[in-house]
């Protein structure tokens, strides 16, 4: 997995876990027995919320930057903080991420941290979703989308990080890689990593022509794995974390990490390459004209 965020080892690969009980499989497990106060731990930052329940050892991360949950350097910081400190917990085996902003998951990557700004500014924020990826696809925990809303882009990107993606039945949400649609390209790692989930052909399709799916399609084509009614959501993310729960842990992230690890070694061996792409690429004037005519799509829209 990636090197930032170490695989805990439970036991040495390749010598079998006790098969005793399912609660003796979890990180939690690990720890000497204590009296815990209570059963929930809850930390707060600016941008999100997250709840740590330490008797199942199931984190629930919910966005709460309006108007849209885009990933500005702060959230992104914020994110990889909180995302580092959950791995770091042996409480904690699994995520669910999900949004407190009605009809968002989130509206993908600041695009005002990439229009205007100098290119050492460009570099940090490259830098930080770079991170933020990372430690998400590379995480060792069980992580499950809870998609409630409109997840284009870099929010596609969160979602198809995760091990399990459920989305809310709603024919005004739209999911997917739309980077060519504001001029932009989605870079390898994003490539990489939706191809792993939909296939090579129809992500040469979606992303060639920037689309944004509607649930049902996102469904069919695999870039979403079930799709419920909003009320069910939660319970859903719950059942599906239970049934991946239900295995040994160092099994399971021995695979996930079997699966990942090209892609997460790939990137890691171009990382300051791929920093470099970015700057060039963004600080070109047509690219900046392009996102500058984007926002104002945007701003029209609503008027
Ligand atoms: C050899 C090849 C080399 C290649 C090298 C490659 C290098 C890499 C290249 C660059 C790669 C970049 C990858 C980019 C990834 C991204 O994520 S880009 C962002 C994509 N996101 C979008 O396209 C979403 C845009 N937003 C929307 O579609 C809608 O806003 C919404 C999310 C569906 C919500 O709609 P609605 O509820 O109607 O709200 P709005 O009124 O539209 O928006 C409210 C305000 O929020 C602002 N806003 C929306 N999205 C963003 C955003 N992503 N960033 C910043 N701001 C955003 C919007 O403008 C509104 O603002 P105000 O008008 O001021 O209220």
């Amino acid at each position: 997995m990636c090197p930032s965020v170490p695989l805990p080892s439970p036991c040495p690969p390749g010598i079998l876990f006790p098969y005793s009980s399912p609660q003796l499989w979890g990180r939690a497990a690990l720890q000497p027995p204590v009296l815990l106060p209570t059963q929930r731990r809850t930390f707060s930052n600016n941008k999100i919320l997250v709840e740590l329940d330490t008797s199942s050892g199931v984190a629930t991360m919910k966005f709460k930057s309006p108007p849209v949950n885009s990933l500005s350097l702060d959230f992104l910081t914020e994110f990889c903080i909180s995302l580092e400190k959950l791995e770091n917990d042996r409480a904690c085996r699994a995520l669910i991420i999900t949004s407190a902003i009605p009809r968002i998951f989130s509206s993908g990557l600041d695009i005002m941290e990439m229009f205007g700004k100098s290119t050492e500014h460009y570099a940090e924020f490259w830098r930080a979703v770079q991170e933020m990826w990372l430690r998400l696809y590379g995480s060792s925990m069980v992580t499950v989308a809870a998609i409630n809303g409109s997840s284009p882009a870099g929010g596609c990107l969160i979602a198809l990080s995760c091990d399990y993606r459920i989305m809310v039945e709603n024919p005004k949400y739209v999911i997917g890689l739309n980077e060519a649609q504001l001029g932009i390209v989605a870079p390898f790692w994003f490539k990489d990593t939706f191809v792993n989930t939909v296939g090579h052909r129809v992500a040469e399709r979606s992303l060639q022509l920037g689309l944004l799916h509607p649930v049902t399609e996102a469904h069919q084509i695999g870039l979403v794995d079930e799709v419920v009614p909003e009320e069910k959501l939660q319970e859903k993310a719950a059942a599906v974390v239970a049934q991946w729960l239900a295995l040994p842990d160092h099994a399971r992230q021995l695979t996930k990490s079997m699966m990942r690890k090209a892609v997460l070694d790939h990137m890691l061996a171009h990382r300051e390459e791929d920093i470099q792409n970015f700057v060039k690429f963004i600080s070109k004037d047509s690219i900046q004209k392009s996102l500058s005519m984007y926002m104002e799509m945007l701003k029209k829209k609503k008027s």
